[in-house]
């Protein structure tokens, strides 16, 4: 069996963080993942290679600001890409204690003390990022979660015991008081705890990236409501309420005249005037609904557990809301309106159906005049 010295090990531990800092660089850089989380993470990784390259002499014995250094940057990097509040002063004077620590050790006062806080310092750190990984990663599944913060929980226990061994001068557990660049177990250890704290960032990171990739293929980009895939799905889900006997309500919204605001003020006027009507549908719905741009200016709300008296009122209600909204471009006001056309789902209407009675619904608005609400005839029978 091979044997693994520290320094060989230190030196695989060096050349992974190596790794980890290019990898780090090229998500943020090149990808653009969370570019600015992905940077602190970066340095952290950086900050932690001269404590393990530097033999005797002053950089090692920087290597406990390093560290500190490196963990601030880590905690903060892990807020960043939670999308926690960056509350920052906790860090702040953890790492203000621990460096006070390190330069009374540098400076020869008390160092048993000193090394004891400097230890204690670095395991709130870590306690700290655990506390945050597991309030960030709500959405993750369980397992995941223990797993993502296991390794934190293990250093912030390892740095403690040290603490408290050190601050005793305890002799029994001379293992703990060992500097982990001599100990070989202590390297190993450091070497499988960097790999999983590393591995769990990127899993991290990664699912961040495929939320992205997801949100995209369900999202017009435009106006940030749902595309008309989406739409599709949550209609395909309501059809099989509307099967039981639930009643949802489809509402096409389409824009009146809408080419002359493109001829008139320009294509990008147009862009806004969508955005505009998009926030104000948006706004006017509740969480359940579903508010969809279907296609160039028409938009799709599908209201689940909706009958009709309450989906006519709310028809009505955004038709008012928008005619009476401003909108202006470059300091020109612009009236906007739409005719909506609204249906109502039946266990026998299916979605294609659905859509095309509200769409034809809406034609029927334009043909008499726009700016109002008309209802697809129902169908026979149906509760709704
Ligand atoms: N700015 C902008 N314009 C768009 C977009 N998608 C579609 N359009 C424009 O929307 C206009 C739709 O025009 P029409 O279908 O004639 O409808 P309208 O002018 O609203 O007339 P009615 O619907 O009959 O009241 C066209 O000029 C399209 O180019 C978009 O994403 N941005």
């Amino acid at each position: 069996m091979i044997e693994l010295d520290s320094n060989t090990l230190l030196l695989v531990n060096a050349l992974f963080g190596a790794l980890a800092v290019g990898v780090w660089l090229l998500l943020a850089f090149p990808f653009r993942v969370a570019r600015q989380a992905c940077v602190l993470l970066a340095g952290a990784q950086a900050l932690m290679l001269p404590p393990l390259l530097a033999g005797p002499g002053p950089v090692q014995a920087l290597a406990g600001i390093c560290t500190l250094m490196a963990l601030g940057m880590l905690s903060l990097g892990l807020r960043q890409l939670l999308r926690l509040r960056q509350q920052r002063l906790d860090l702040l004077s953890l790492l203000a204690l621990g460096l006070f620590a390190d330069l009374a050790r540098l400076s020869g006062l008390s160092t048993g003390l000193s090394t004891a806080l400097i230890s204690l310092s670095m395991a709130a750190l870590c306690l700290l990022a655990g506390r945050d990984l597991l309030l960030g990663s709500l959405g993750l599944a369980g397992w995941l979660r223990v797993g993502l913060v296991a390794p934190y929980a293990l250093l912030a226990c390892f740095l403690l015991l040290r603490g408290i061994a050190l601050a005793q001068q305890e002799p029994g557990v001379g293992w703990l008081l060992q500097d982990p660049r001599r100990h070989a177990g202590l390297a190993a250890a450091w070497l499988v705890l960097a790999m999983a704290i590393s591995g769990g960032l990127i899993a991290l990171v990664l699912s961040r990236l495929i939320q992205r990739i997801e949100s995209l293929t369900r999202h017009d980009p435009l106006t940030g409501l749902c595309n008309r895939r989406e739409l599709r799905e949550q209609l395909a889900r309501q059809q099989v309420r509307a099967q039981r006997g639930r009643c949802h309500a489809l509402l096409m919204v389409d824009l009146d005249h809408f080419k002359r605001i493109n001829d008139e003020l320009g294509h990008a006027a147009g862009d806004a005037a969508l955005r505009h009507v998009a926030r104000l549908l948006q706004a006017s719905l509740r969480e359940q609904d579903c508010a969809a741009r279907y296609g160039g200016e028409e938009f799709a709300l599908l209201l689940p557990d909706t009958p009709l008296a309450g989906a006519q009122a709310l028809a009505e209600r955004l038709r008012a809301a928008l005619a009476a909204s401003v909108w202006s471009w470059q300091g020109r006001h612009w009236p906007l309106t739409a005719s909506l056309g609204l249906a109502m789902a039946a266990p026998g209407r299916f979605a294609d159906a659905l859509v095309e009675a509200a769409d034809r619904a809406m034609y029927q608005a334009k043909a008499q005049g726009r700016n109002r609400v008309c209802l697809a005839p129902p169908v026979e029978g149906a509760a709704c």
